[in-house]
């Protein structure tokens, strides 16, 4: 679904990407991490056609991306909702320019708050909602027009821990239910695991694809954060991050010197 070819991004004198290959299967779940300003935005500012590689491609189903398209909907960490709109009219924002009309749009609308948990708040305006709410609504608005892919970055970095794993759990149940596939950023080793079937990882700067972790967690019920397979994939990331955020560090201090 998604091919990344040899991608390079330059801004000045700076590489934030160098040389990135990765191809992402249809209906996968791939959590991406890397130190502080290894290029993760920059990533997925490129799949969602946000800006352009210096060299290299990216490759949606098979066309080169050109630009922001409804086959891929993002989400990022601050809501971006608008506060004059109720959830309703948010999450029908996407829709309109396209072939539905004002009921189908409403109905749509309706059924994809179902979907995230927020049947009854329909009417409420983003003041109303708490954060977690909020994220749900853009969750939503991001999935209404149906994308084939769904970009996420660092979209639980903002709640609380409670809501977070909340959110967590949901998006794994929207992911199963719908097949999407989905890209999400996070700083967490942890989010990373529990939410990934895959995890690339990237060096500190510039930003290359050190690694993708192959995740497999088991038997998924019960307390999967206990369990013994999540502490060994916890692990292993944790060793293979561990050593680009000390390099990352040592950029920062020589930079500052
Ligand atoms: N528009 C831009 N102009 C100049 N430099 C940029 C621009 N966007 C990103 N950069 C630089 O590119 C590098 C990668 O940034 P990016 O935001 O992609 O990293 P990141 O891994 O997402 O970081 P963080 O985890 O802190 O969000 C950084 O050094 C950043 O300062």
């Amino acid at each position: 679904m998604i091919a990344i070819r040899s991608v390079t991004k330059t801004f000045g004198e700076l590489t934030a990407l160098d040389d990135v290959s990765l191809d992402i299967a249809d209906g996968t779940f791939l959590s991406l991490v890397g130190p502080s300003g290894s290029g993760k935005s920059t990533l997925l500012d490129l799949l969602g056609g946000l800006a352009t590689p210096t060299s290299g491609e990216v490759l949606i189903d098979g066309r080169p991306v050109r630009g922001p398209g409804l086959d891929r909907g993002v989400v990022f960490q601050q809501y971006a909702l608008f506060p004059w709109r109720t959830a309703r009219a948010n999450v029908e924002f996407g829709l309109e320019g396209g072939s539905l009309g004002k009921r189908q749009r409403a109905e749509r609308a309706r059924e994809y708050l179902a979907l995230v948990g927020l049947s009854g708040f329909e009417d409420r305006y983003p003041h109303e909602l708490s954060g977690g709410m909020k994220q749900r609504v853009a969750i939503a608005r991001s999935l209404a027009y149906d994308p084939a892919v769904l970009l996420m970055d660092e979209p639980f970095a903002a709640l609380d821990a409670q809501t977070r794993e909340q959110l967590q759990e949901e998006l794994l149940r929207i992911w199963r239910r719908t097949g999407k596939t989905i890209v999400f950023i996070t700083h967490g080793i942890d989010e990373a695991v529990y939410l990934g079937q895959r995890v690339a990882v990237l060096t500190s700067r510039p930003g290359r694809l050190k690694a993708v972790v192959d995740v497999d967690l088991g038997d998924r019920d019960g307390d999967v954060r206990s369990g013994a397979a999540f502490g060994r994939q916890r692990h292993l990331l944790w060793e293979l991050l561990h050593d680009e955020v000390r390099k990352a560090a040592e950029h920062e201090r020589s930079a500052v010197r």
